[in-house]
């Protein structure tokens, strides 16, 4: 299972700064929604430009214009790029063109999308190329959240999946036992002490389950 890192900070120089810690116990890194939103696609093309051998996903959430959207993500440096499972059909569609125009990937990001399992399937046949089970950031200060309601989605499903809502040190085995592909850690990783050991910590937590 691959670790993938999501930067939820505001600028680009912090962005550089963690992902420089932690690049070396992780797969992937995520440009968070938030520093997107903050610095726009330069903040893709610095993170790939410091890091060409990391897999670089763009957390661009995209509703709308998908072909649009994810092709200048993609040419900003971009390895994958994420698109709202509650999008129409041909958003997905035009997204995932783009994605097999520049042989790269789209993620469907299920957040807010009440039956996952089922339209998980549904944008694995449009061709994206994971599924993203999430609960995101304010779904989680609810009382009472767990992961378990997106693992086990994603074991229904049946179909290649990452899991992102709150994953930690404490969950990241449940994650891998559920089959995912990838386990998305965002606060676990850029909150703590010391960044680079949280991303060892899991790392090795990954290593001792396999
Ligand atoms: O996608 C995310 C959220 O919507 C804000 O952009 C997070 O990156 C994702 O939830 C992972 O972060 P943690 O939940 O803090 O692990």
């Amino acid at each position: 299972m691959k670790i993938q890192v999501a930067i939820d900070l505001l600028t680009t120089q912090d962005a550089l700064e963690l992902a420089a810690k932690v690049a070396p116990y992780v797969d992937i890194i995520e440009l968070g929604t938030p520093l997107i939103k903050a610095e726009g696609l330069s903040a893709i093309a610095a993170i790939k430009s410091a890091h060409p051998d990391k897999i670089v996903f763009a957390d661009m959430k995209t509703m709308d214009a998908g072909e649009l959207e994810a092709d200048i993500a993609f040419a900003a440096g971009a390895d994958l790029v994420s698109v709202l499972g509650s999008a129409d059909d041909s958003t997905v569609a035009g997204a995932v063109k783009a994605a097999k125009e520049r042989n790269k990937g789209i993620v469907v990001d299920l957040i807010g999308i009440p039956d996952k399992a089922k339209r998980a399937r549904e944008v694995i046949a449009l061709g994206a190329q994971f599924v993203e089970f999430h609960a995101g950031l304010d779904e989680q200060a609810q009382p009472g959240y767990d992961l378990n309601g997106l693992l086990n989605a994603g074991i229904v499903a049946e179909v290649p999946f990452s899991v992102a809502g709150g994953v930690s040190i404490k969950t990241i085995g449940d994650v891998q036992k559920a089959g995912a592909q990838v386990a998305v850690a965002g606060g676990a990783i850029y909150s703590a002490a010391d960044p680079a050991f949280a991303a060892r910590e899991l790392r090795e937590a990954l290593v001792q389950a396999a």
